[in-house]
């Protein structure tokens, strides 16, 4: 059995490195300055606790894969990248491998099912970095996090289990779960954190915002009658015992996956993150203007090439009259 990790960035390289602690065969997809590097150097690994560089397989598409039934799918790019990396995965010849979405947002499962069959949702919970090519690093101890794991649309299967045995014991712990989409509802909600902190700055003042923003999602999943399950700091009592927020000596973070996005330049994953409570209150006819306005300015600035915190929270709030 092979494990696919597919997007080696923050949470694609926290994921190869605990599995290979595990003894696990990983292989890599990755691009860029990431792949070249990886080929050269190996990837090295940083937690408050955690300084490893591991050496494995890297290839930079799935084509130079040569699949096997047994093999294991790690999705783990950003959302607005996943259309085109499961064509290439259908035209490397996967069919009924399964496909593991390890991704924010509630989107890849659904966007995954219409090509292959074997479908899992994971619930990442894991603030991960991705530093610079090769380097990565996750802020949290004793473990780098945990994942819920279960079949897309719900249940768990073999699958799930062979995927949580392999992270069993490793710097990722797994849990399986039978309605993962619940627990990846309530990851959605704290992400509706990620526009505000790659607009405004980690340390910018912006609860009064994230509060509007949630209490719209709240509204706007309740009109469509979706479920979901606290996964947060405050409420999930998994977290205080398996990640700790800690710090790395001489590393410093620029915030979330979002706000990583922009510091790196290129696209963002903002519309399948507050852009998902726009489409649920579109289509349920729930106002979210807060969110609305999040997925406008951080698209913007991403295209405009903007450096994250680079936006004024007070214009927002002017804007929306709050
Ligand atoms: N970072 C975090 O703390 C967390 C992130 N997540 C979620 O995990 C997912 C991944 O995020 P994250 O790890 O931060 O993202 P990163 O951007 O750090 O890593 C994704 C990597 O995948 C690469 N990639 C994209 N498409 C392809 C492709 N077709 N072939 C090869 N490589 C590809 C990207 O390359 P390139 O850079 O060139 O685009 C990038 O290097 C997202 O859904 C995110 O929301 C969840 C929890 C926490
Ligand atoms: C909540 C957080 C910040 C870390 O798990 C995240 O999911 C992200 O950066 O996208």
């Amino acid at each position: 059995m092979r494990v696919i990790v597919y997007g080696v960035g923050a949470i694609g390289g926290a994921v190869a490195a605990a599995l290979c602690d595990n003894g696990q065969e990983v292989i890599g997809i990755a691009r860029g300055r990431m792949l070249w590097a990886i080929k050269a150097n190996g990837l090295h690994m940083q937690s408050p606790v955690y300084d490893k560089v591991h050496k494995f397989e890297c290839v930079s598409k799935p084509a130079e894969i040569e699949f096997q039934s047994d093999d294991m799918i790690l999705m783990c790019m950003k959302t607005q990248d996943t259309q085109a990396a499961l064509e290439d995965l259908r035209a490397a010849g996967v069919t009924t491998q399964p496909i593991f979405c390890l991704q924010n947002g509630v989107a890849n499962e659904r966007i995954a099912l219409r090509i292959f069959p074997n479908v899992h949702g994971v619930t990442v919970m894991l603030p991960g970095n991705y530093l610079d090519p090769g380097e990565v690093a996750a802020f949290c101890e004793p473990k780098f996090g945990m994942f819920d794991i279960g079949r897309y649309p719900k249940g768990q299967d073999a699958d799930d289990a062979r995927l949580a045995r392999a992270f069993e014991g490793s710097m990722i712990v797994p849990f399986l779960h039978d309605d993962v989409m619940q627990s990846k509802y309530g990851k959605l909600l704290m992400n509706l954190q990620n526009g505000l902190t790659a607009a405004f700055g980690k340390d910018a003042e912006f609860e009064d915002l994230y509060e509007a923003a949630k209490a719209e999602a709240l509204a706007a999943i309740e009109a469509a009658g979706i479920t979901w399950q606290d996964v947060s700091g405050k409420s999930d009592p998994r977290r205080s015992e398996i990640m700790r927020m800690g710090k790395i000596e001489g590393l410093k973070t620029v915030g979330g996956s979002t706000a990583q996005s922009l510091a790196r330049g290129g696209t963002v994953e903002i519309d399948y993150l507050s852009g998902e409570i726009s489409l649920t209150g579109r289509l349920h006819g729930v106002p979210t203007p807060v969110n609305d306005a999040v997925s406008a300015l951080v698209a913007a600035m991403a295209r405009d090439g903007r450096a994250p915190g680079s936006a004024d929270p007070e214009g927002m709030r002017r804007a929306l009259k709050l």
